[in-house]
């Protein structure tokens, strides 16, 4: 078998896969077979953190146009992200693999503080690491979450694990005639617009020189083929 292309990756699990063939919510089948791949991932070597999106429960943009206002909403997408990593981290340890919740706001009772010192500690302690409550600030999203924790933590790559098999011309789901890149740069990502992941995302990636790569979480096994670079996914780098 190959030997795994990275070291220490931060993953973004999509929030609205979490959901399964359900509109809402957190379908638990789901989840357990994403702790599965994590913890098969992990076996292979790689230093995993995991930042999850909440897209399954809210998205602060949408709570928005009902009339809360968006820093409210976006708190509440932040703290739906926790409700994520709480469940895959439960799922996580019943299958026998150590995992730990960080969380970008100080809530004692629930989890421990998102420090760099703390992320590496867990992660040199061969834990599953999950990254909860976002950047901590409205305006921002989960894709920007993972690319500022990957530099923080000196993580090698970005893994976008989400509902589509790479970055596509147009959305894919929209335009059935879009075209699938296998590899762009950052700057070709942002000047293409591509809806996939949000343009400040792509920017600090560029920024600190991060690779990422796009690929689609609804097989089994895509994450850990992806860190053997067997995967079929585009990556989004230099
Ligand atoms: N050019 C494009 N290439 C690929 N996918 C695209 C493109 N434009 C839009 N999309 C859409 O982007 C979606 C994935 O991005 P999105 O941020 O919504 O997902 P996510 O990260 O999985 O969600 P969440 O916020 O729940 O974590 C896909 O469902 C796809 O339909
Ligand atoms: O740094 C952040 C990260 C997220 N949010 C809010 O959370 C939701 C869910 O995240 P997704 O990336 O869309 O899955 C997002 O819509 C924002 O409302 C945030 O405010 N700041």
């Amino acid at each position: 078998m190959a030997e795994p292309v990275y070291r220490r990756v931060v993953i973004k699990l999509s929030g609205e896969y979490l959901a399964g063939s359900h509109f809402f919510g957190i379908d638990q089948p789901t989840v357990d077979r994403i702790a599965d791949d994590l913890i098969a991932a992990h076996k292979l070597g790689v230093e995993v953190a995991v930042v999850i999106g909440g897209g399954n429960i809210v998205r602060g943009v949408e709570v928005s146009s009902r009339g809360v206002s968006r820093p409210t909403g976006d708190t509440m997408g932040m703290l739906a992200t926790m409700m994520n990593c709480l469940a895959l981290e439960a799922a996580i340890e019943r299958k026998g693999a150590p995992a730990r919740t960080l969380s970008a706001f100080v809530m004692p009772e629930i989890s421990e503080l998102f420090t760099r010192s703390a992320a590496h500690k867990y992660l040199a302690e061969g834990r599953i690491v999950l990254l909860g409550g976002g950047t901590g600030n409205p305006f921002f999203t989960t894709d920007t979450t993972a690319v500022l924790r990957a530099a923080e933590i000196g993580a090698q790559a970005v893994l976008k694990a989400t509902n589509v098999d790479g970055v596509y011309s147009a959305d894919p789901k929209k335009d059935p005639s879009a075209k699938r890149f296998d590899r762009l740069t950052h700057s070709q990502a942002i000047a293409g617009d591509y809806k996939v992941m949000d343009a400040t995302a792509f920017a600090l990636a560029r920024e600190t020189s991060l690779p990422i790569i796009v690929f689609s979480i609804a097989e089994p096994g895509s994450i850990g083929a992806i860190l053997r670079g067997t995967g079929r996914g585009t990556v989004v780098a230099g």
